[in-house]
């Protein structure tokens, strides 16, 4: 019987996990293999199937609606989105990214790539089509899927979720979106600006229901606004047809039609392929069990990336990299905590949040202080009519402002949220106290001045008649 090879570590999977982990380990120089099942989904669901296309498509559906928009100043536009030249250019996008995750380019820099569906035979080896391999450490980053839904009637209808709706051959001129999540709402909008009419349900009360809803119902209005139905705390109860759905309402029951569905209704781990219990790696719920630093029950096997059951973004599993390569090398362990992630949701305006949310910080019992500004008097916002726009910060709660409260958290609507908020992200993640913010100088008039705006609101509110009083004596010494 040959002897399997042995390998530093064997990595599961090459989405954003994954490759996070091989290739410093590879740097590194460790031996390591890297396993995915063909090499067209190397790269993962963020370059095939999630954050590269559906931003692109982001991208082209705010050119058409902004295109639509210069009506108002005079310009004519006319015709239709030609969904062909939409895919080509999404396709483009993906093949450039592609050029650096594919498996010869893998292997010409010196990591043994194995194609294959992975599952476990022993406590340490793994088999890929007919090969045994084994790994001193093996990590499993084989991500999540989206979640099937059992619809009494949905085998008559043309549904897509996320691994099939960048190939839609045809733009739905009525598209039925289940799901008020990320994907739902940002894939919902982009439909939505090329030209269909779509309908959220959403069995929630409010849309992006990990969101602050002050920040959600504006995102709401602003969706409505662009012709976007909702219908919220609803249920789906049964296609009825090929194109209409039976759906409870309030107590109520509708009838939507539609030409496509796309099912945005949540995740499923990919870990049935795998063999865990061949390896004692126990399960729970669902879910792989680990400890805090991301090791199963079979302490040489390891979790990161969506298939962790956490938080699920391309970021976080970059940080969930990051944390098993630093517990790899350094005798100093580090355990996962979330306490510093951020996320934006790429609508149009976009929503960003970082660090503790209001219900964690109340769960912890931080001692907090919330504040907030609406951005209909920064002048920015009035010259690019975004006065709807809004920030949350919460700050530590101190007697006195000049102690300098650190951030500890935050939200914001606007478009560009997202580059907004980084330097409040950084402040966040540096430790930094508001001081740092209100001691900057802003160039009139950049968006992210909000940032020093919500600060500077805050100091007002210490202008007291002592403090009014102090100032006079002093001014006129
Ligand atoms: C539409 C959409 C939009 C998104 N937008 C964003 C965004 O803007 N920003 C963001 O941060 N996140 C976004 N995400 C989430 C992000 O894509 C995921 O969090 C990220 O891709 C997870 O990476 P991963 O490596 O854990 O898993 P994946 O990317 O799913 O990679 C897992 C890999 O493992 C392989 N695999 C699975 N099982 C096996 C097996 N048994 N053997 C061999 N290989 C196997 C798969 O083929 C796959 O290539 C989006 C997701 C979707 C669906
Ligand atoms: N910009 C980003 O970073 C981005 C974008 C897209 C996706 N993602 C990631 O991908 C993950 C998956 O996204 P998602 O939107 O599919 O999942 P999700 O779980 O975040 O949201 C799905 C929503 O659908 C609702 N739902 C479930 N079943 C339903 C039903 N039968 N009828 C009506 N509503 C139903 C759920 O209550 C849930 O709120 C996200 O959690 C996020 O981590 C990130």
């Amino acid at each position: 019987m040959p002897q399997s090879p042995l390998y530093d570590i064997i990595v599961i999977g090459a989405g954003s996990a994954g490759l996070s982990i091989a290739l410093p380990m590879h740097e590194f120089g460790f031996k390591v293999l890297l396993i995915d099942k063909s090499d067209h989904q190397i790269g993962g669901d963020c370059l095939n199937d999630g954050c590269v296309p559906s931003k692109s498509l982001i991208h082209v559906a705010r050119q058409v609606y902004q295109a639509n928009h210069s009506q108002e100043f005079g310009m004519n536009i006319s015709g239709k989105v030609d969904m062909s030249k939409v895919w080509k250019y999404v396709k483009e996008r993906q093949n450039i990214i592609r050029k650096h995750e594919n498996a010869a380019f893998f292997r010409n820099m010196g990591i043994e790539v194995a194609l294959g569906t992975a599952s476990f035979v022993s406590a340490d080896e793994i088999e890929v089509s007919g090969q045994v391999y084994k790994g001193k450490k093996i990590v499993i980053a084989t991500g999540s899927r989206p979640k099937k839904l059992q619809i009494p009637g949905i085998e008559q209808v043309k549904w897509y979720d996320n691994q099939s709706i960048f190939a839609i051959d045809f733009l739905p001129d009525k598209l039925l979106v289940i799901g008020g999540g990320p994907i739902g709402v940002e894939l919902g909008q982009a439909f939505s600006r090329l030209g269909s009419q779509v309908s959220i349900v959403h069995n929630k009360a409010h849309i992006l229901d990990k969101e602050e809803p002050e920040i959600t119902t504006i995102l709401q209005e602003r969706l409505l606004k662009e012709g976007i139905t909702f219908h919220l705390q609803a249920e789906v109860l049964s296609f009825t047809n090929s194109n209409t759905v039976a759906v409870r309402q309030d107590d109520k029951q509708l009838s939507l039609t539609f030409d496509a569905v796309l099912v945005a209704a949540g995740r499923e781990l990919n870990i049935e392929s795998l063999q865990l219990s061949t390896a004692g790696i126990e399960t729970e719920n669902g879910n792989i069990k680990v400890n805090k630093y991301l090791q199963t029950t079979n302490k040489h096997v390891f979790v990161c990336g969506d298939v962790a059951g956490n938080l699920k973004f391309s970021h976080a599993a970059e940080q969930q990299a990051t944390i098993l390569l630093n517990n790899f090398l350094s005798p100093l362990k580090k355990p996962l905590d979330n306490k510093h992630m951020s996320w934006v949701t790429f609508t149009d305006p976009e929503v960003a949040t970082f660090g503790y949310s209001l219900k964690e910080l109340k769960d912890k019992k931080i001692a907090f202080e919330k504040l907030s500004l609406d951005f209909d008097e920064d002048d920015r916002a009035v010259v690019e009519d975004y006065q709807y726009g809004k920030l949350i910060l919460y700050i530590e709660q101190k007697k006195l402002l000049n102690q300098n409260p650190k951030i500890l958290g935050g939200t914001m609507i606007a478009p560009n949220a997202g580059e907004l908020i980084q330097e409040l992200i950084l402040a966040n993640s540096a430790g930094m106290g508001i001081e740092a913010l209100f001691n900057k100088i802003y160039p009139y008039p950049t968006a992210s001045a909000v940032n020093k705006r919500i600060i500077l609101n805050k100091k007002r509110e210490q202008l007291t008649p002592f403090v009014k009083k102090v100032l006079h004596t002093l001014y006129n010494i």
